[in-house]
C-alpha cells in the first residue's frame, strides 16, 4: 500500500493546486456562510457610551439611603443633557445613556415614586455601577472583532453591523461543474431500464454544496468513451471540475486518461482511505479537477473530506477542514488496516453505533447516519465506551 497517499497529505496537495478566488464586497444579507477576505475592524465603540441595562433610575450610589428628587429622563436615542447632582435621580430606560454624575441604576421594581420624589422600596443596587453596561464593554473602535478567513455566522453578521458595517469583503462564488461518468447512468427521475441506474451522485453532491458559496454547473452524464470525456472536459469553464466514477483501474475508467488527453495534468491518484481509494486530483487550465469514485458512499465521503475543504479554501477559509469531534463507541471495533477508515454510524444515547455492513454502495445506511467514525491507519481494536473521533455529517 506504499503507493497510496495518506489523507492529510492528499488534502494539503489538493489545496496547494489553487489560491483563493477574487475578492468582492457584498451586503451583509449576502455575506452569511462566506469567509472574510480581511479582518473586520470595529469602526465604533459598542456600547457607544455607558448605558443602562434596566428600566429604573440613574443616581449616585452614595445617595441611596436618602430621599431623592427626579430631575429628568434619559431614553434610548434621547439622553438626558444635564448632570445628576447629589440628592438627584434621572428616570432612565434600558439602552439609554447614563447621565453625567450618576454611577448606578436603581431598578424600578425597587423604587417608590411619588411625583418628583423617589425612595428606595426594596434592597436596591448592591454595588456602585450596578446595571450599567460600560462604554466599549462589547468591543472598542479599532479592535479586530472578526479575523480574516473566518466563516461568517449569523452572530458575526450582527457583530459586523453593530461595528458599523453594511457590507463586507468576501470571495466571489466558486464555480463548480459536476460531471457524472458511466454508460449505465440516466438522470435522476428518468426511467431506468435493465442495466441502467439513476445518477444519484450529481444531485447528492449539489445538495452537499448547497450551504457553500458556489455556483453549480450541471455537466450532465458523460459516456465511458475517451473522446466524449475529453471533449466534456475541454468544454467546461469552471474553478472546480468534479467528476464521479471512472476513477479506478478498469478498462472503462477513463477520467485520468481523458484529463491528460484534454491537456490537463495529474497531481495525485489513490488515497489510503476507505471508502474513496481511487480519488484523483489535477489541473486543467485554470480549474482544479477532482475525480471522485463512483460508488455513492465513496463519492459522499471524498466530497466531505476533499471537495468541501477545497471550496472553503478557494473561498478564503483560514480553516477549511470539517470539524472533528469525539464520542464513546456503542460497540467494540476491530483493528484497522492500512487505509484510514470512515465508518458510517449513528450517534445515539449509547454512543457511536457503526453500521454492521459498511459497503460503499449503500446509500440507505449513509442516509441513516449522522457521523463518520474516523479509524486511523493501523489503529488497534477498541472497546465499547472508548472515545472515537468522528465527523458530523447531518
Ligand atoms: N480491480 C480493482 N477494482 C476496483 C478497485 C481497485 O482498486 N481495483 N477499486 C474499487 C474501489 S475502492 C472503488 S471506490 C470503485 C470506484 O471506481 P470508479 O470511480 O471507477 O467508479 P465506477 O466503476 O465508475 O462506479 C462504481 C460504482 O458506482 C456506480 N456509480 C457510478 N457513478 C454513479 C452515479 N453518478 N450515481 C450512482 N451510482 C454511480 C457505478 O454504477 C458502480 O456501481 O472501484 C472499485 N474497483
Ligand atoms: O474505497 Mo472504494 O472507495 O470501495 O469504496
Amino acid at each position: 500500500m506504499a503507493d497510496l497517499l495518506p489523507v492529510a497529505e492528499a488534502q494539503a496537495r489538493l489545496l496547494a493546486l489553487a489560491p483563493a478566488v477574487a475578492v468582492e464586497t457584498v451586503p451583509l444579507a449576502q455575506a452569511v456562510g462566506r469567509w472574510t477576505a480581511a479582518p473586520v475592524i470595529a469602526a465604533r465603540d459598542q456600547p457607544f457610551a455607558d448605558l443602562s441595562a434596566m428600566d429604573g433610575y440613574a443616581l449616585r450610589f452614595a445617595d441611596l439611603g436618602q430621599p431623592l428628587k427626579v430631575v429628568g429622563e434619559s431614553a434610548a436615542g434621547k439622553g438626558f443633557l444635564g448632570s445628576v447632582a447629589a440628592g438627584e435621580a434621572v428616570r432612565i430606560f434600558t439602552g439609554a445613556p447614563v447621565p453625567d454624575g450618576a454611577d448606578t441604576i436603581l431598578v424600578q421594581e425597587e423604587a417608590a415614586r411619588d411625583g418628583d420624589g423617589l425612595a428606595l422600596s426594596g434592597k436596591g443596587p448592591l454595588r456602585i455601577g450596578a446595571h450599567i453596561r460600560p462604554r466599549a464593554q462589547d468591543f472598542a473602535a479599532g479592535a479586530e472583532i472578526i479575523s480574516g478567513g473566518a466563516h461568517l455566522t449569523p452572530a458575526m453578521i450582527g457583530l459586523a453591523a453593530a461595528a458599523g458595517y453594511g457590507a463586507l469583503p468576501v470571495r466571489r462564488a466558486v464555480r463548480v461543474a459536476i460531471l457524472s461518468t458511466g454508460d449505465e447512468l440516466v438522470p435522476a427521475g428518468a426511467p431506468a431500464s435493465g442495466a441502467q441506474l439513476p445518477s444519484s451522485n450529481a444531485p447528492m453532491l449539489a445538495a452537499l454544496l448547497a450551504d457553500l458559496p458556489v455556483t453549480v454547473l450541471d455537466g450532465g452524464i458523460v459516456r465511458d468513451d475517451l473522446a466524449a470525456m475529453t471533449a466534456a472536459f475541454t468544454a467546461l469553464d469552471a474553478d472546480v471540475i468534479v467528476t464521479t466514477g471512472g476513477a479506478s483501474v478498469g478498462d472503462h475508467d477513463l477520467v485520468r486518461p481523458a484529463l491528460l488527453a484534454a491537456g490537463g495534468s495529474l497531481d495525485f491518484w489513490k488515497i489510503a482511505m476507505r471508502p474513496g481509494k481511487p480519488l484523483l486530483a489535477g489541473r486543467l487550465g485554470g480549474a482544479v479537477v477532482l475525480g471522485l469514485p463512483g460508488n455513492p458512499v465513496s463519492a459522499f465521503v471524498t466530497a466531505t473530506l476533499f471537495l468541501r475543504p477545497l471550496i472553503a479554501h478557494l473561498s478564503g477559509a483560514a480553516d477549511p477542514f470539517p470539524r472533528r469531534l469525539s464520542a464513546p463507541l456503542a460497540h467494540p471495533l476491530p483493528a484497522n488496516g492500512p487505509r484510514e477508515d470512515y465508518m458510517r454510524a449513528r450517534l445515539t444515547s449509547a454512543g457511536l453505533d457503526a453500521w454492521p455492513v459498511q459497503d460503499s454502495g449503500m446509500l440507505a445506511a449513509l442516509a441513516g447516519s449522522d457521523a463518520l467514525i474516523v479509524r486511523p491507519v493501523h489503529a488497534p481494536p477498541v472497546a465499547a465506551g472508548d472515545l472515537a473521533e468522528y465527523l458530523p455529517i447531518a
